[in-house]
């Protein structure tokens, strides 16, 4: 059994530049372990390429030369009881390797640029949602441990995707997220719509919404059961109701529904992804006007991270309220969906508190 007592291992396994995941569903105490020992990670150009594929993928918002997808495929199910640290593990290795992702200086003020710049569109009625993101890094402490970090999120989210993820080529990736991109296995597949936030009111769930965020999700809902329909798939459907993501309330739709071909999971995740939860509507425009205005580069945030096996079990979840891990720093990521009736103040509080999710477990 993998127990917090465990961290000193996974903060060795990245130093020693091992390709490995950690993870733990929702609602279960079990922590999955996989590793690769044996040569590298398979990096994929497209979504097309999972089909009839199983082991930990790490995909990115954009795929590209830099960001590909990653799929490790693991010859280790158990983490090791001790390990060995030699004097080659270095993790100066590993600090050339990954350069960190440099947020603006003024930071609100780059935001509140492209606020102006996506609400145009929005305005126009030429895009109906766009999701705008930010990142932000901060110094870490020289005690920083990655693995106790792990820890500390699986008890504070239990009803999150809490995961750790290395590879030589993706860096380190943490997160603790609501939302699944697609789960299940045999003739049982899921999916959500999750969008609009909301703080939690006293600790609580609320239940009042107001129209923007319903408008928001209801985008969200619409267009899974579009892309779903386009392969003659007609789900179940369950919501919106309020659901819970650390001190956050969403709205979520559930969507159950059986397969054609659980071979072709790859065929599915390439209608699915990005949704209007991370990205906007019309899908197309709304992706290549992010890649032009954002003014960063999303790397594996808002991408999805998870175990995947057509003939096994499979956990996708979209990658939100995670950091990415250099040396010396770490950066968090946040975004939120924005209609023509946003304002600039509440959607900025919004990535803050978002960004809270990862930021509270290092305080
Ligand atoms: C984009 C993020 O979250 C997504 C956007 C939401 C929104 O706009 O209200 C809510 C949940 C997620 O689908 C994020 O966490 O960075």
């Amino acid at each position: 059994m993998i127990t917090k007592d465990s961290y000193h291992i996974i903060d060795t396994l990245i130093r020693q530049g091992r390709s490995f995941a950690l993870w733990r569903i929702p609602g279960n105490e079990t922590i999955h372990f996989r590793m690769q020992s044996y040569g590298t990670p398979d990096l994929l150009g497209s979504y097309t390429e999972l089909n009839g594929r199983s082991g930990f993928v790490i995909a990115p918002f954009h795929i590209s030369d830099k960001h590909p997808i990653v799929l490790i495929q693991p010859d280790c199910m158990d983490l090791p009881e001790d390990i060995l640290e030699t004097p080659q593990d270095n993790i100066e290795v590993f600090q050339q390797a990954y350069p960190e992702i440099v947020s603006y200086e003024n930071e609100k003020a780059h935001y509140t640029a492209c606020f102006h710049a996506f609400q145009q569109p929005l305005l126009r009625g030429i895009q109906d949602k766009l999701v705008l993101s930010r990142a932000k890094t901060n110094p870490k402490s020289a005690s920083f441990s990655p693995g106790k970090v792990f820890f500390q999120a699986c008890e504070r989210y239990i009803y999150s995707y809490v995961y750790l993820c290395y590879t030589p080529l993706t860096g380190i990736w943490m997160g603790g997220t609501p939302e699944i991109l697609l789960a299940g296995e045999g003739n049982q597949w899921q999916t959500v719509a999750l969008a609009g936030t909301q703080r939690l009111k006293n600790g609580k769930l609320p239940h009042a919404w107001d129209q923007k965020n319903w408008q928001e999700q209801q985008l969200v809902a619409t267009y899974i059961r579009r892309q779903l329909g386009t392969l003659g798939i007609v789900p179940k459907e369950k919501g919106p109701y309020s659901a819970r993501a650390g001190e956050l309330a969403h709205l979520k739709s559930d969507f159950r529904f059986t397969l054609p071909d659980n071979q072709k999971l790859g065929d599915l995740i390439n209608l699915l992804h990005p949704t209007p939860a991370v990205c906007g509507l019309p899908k197309e425009d709304a992706y290549q006007f992010i890649l032009q205005h954002e003014g960063y580069d999303r790397s594996y945030y808002s991408g999805f991270i998870g175990w995947i096996s057509p003939s096994g079990h499979t956990d996708l979840y979209v990658n939100l309220r995670c950091m990415n891990i250099h040396a010396n720093t770490y950066t968090l990521f946040a975004g939120g969906g924005l209609l023509a009736s946003s304002k600039l103040e509440e959607e900025w509080n919004e990535t803050e508190d978002k960004m809270n999710t990862m930021r509270n477990i290092l305080e």
